[in-house]
């Protein structure tokens, strides 16, 4: 399937439903399940450190270090699933990636807050494309400077390609909230280009 825009003003968000076929996705998902080295990270929030509320891991290029939140991510050497998965999303999008960051949402209890990708390392306009694996969760977007009624709501089932691009990071901040419906574990990777 295509890649379509989403009807956001001052972003460049593209939507593939069904980038991976459901039997490719489910593959994937109990592959780097078991074979990514999932970590607990803390993170600063205000001054204190608490633990992320999901499990991270960061591979890529030897010299794809990333910082946030007060860390400092050295990458892992690319797994070959990953790699295929890169190579695959460079084709599709016409970008060039070298670093993902996976982030394993165990339960509806774990999350992402609102935030932008944003840290100086990705550029002025960062290209990230963000695979979903397993469990759908909502994604939301909503406009960094207005009213939270244009804030979108957005379901990602598994197999799914979020482009996000140009100035969308400038103008948006994006989020995976906590959900108490019964969910099973989320995976999703985001692609990117470290500078
Ligand atoms: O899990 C998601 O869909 C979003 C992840 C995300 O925003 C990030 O890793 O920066
Ligand atoms: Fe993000």
């Amino acid at each position: 399937m295509p890649l379509l825009p989403l009807p956001l003003p001052d972003a460049d968000v593209l939507l593939d439903a069904r980038f991976l076929a459901p039997a490719e996705a489910s593959a994937l998902l109990a592959e780097l399940t078991a074979t990514v080295a999932w970590q607990q990270q803390p993170i600063k929030l205000f001054g204190k450190e608490v633990m992320q509320p999901r499990l991270t891991a960061w591979y890529g290029d030897p010299k794809a270090t990333y910082r946030y939140s007060g860390l400092r991510l050295e990458p892992l050497p690319w797994l070959p699933a990953l790699q295929q998965l890169r190579a695959h999303l460079e084709t599709a999008t016409g970008a060039r990636f070298n670093s993902v960051l996976l982030n394993l949402y165990r339960s509806g209890q774990d999350s992402m807050g609102y935030h932008a990708d944003d840290e100086p390392e990705l550029g002025p306009e960062p290209v990230i494309a963000s695979l979903t694996l397993g469990a759908t969760r909502t994604f939301r977007l909503r406009p960094r400077r207005s009213v939270a009624a244009q804030a979108l709501s957005l379901p990602l089932l598994a197999g799914s390609l979020l482009l996000m691009r140009g100035a969308t990071q400038q103008n948006w901040l994006h989020a995976l909230p906590k959900t108490t419906r019964p969910v099973g574990p989320r995976l999703n990777l985001t692609f990117r280009l470290v500078k």
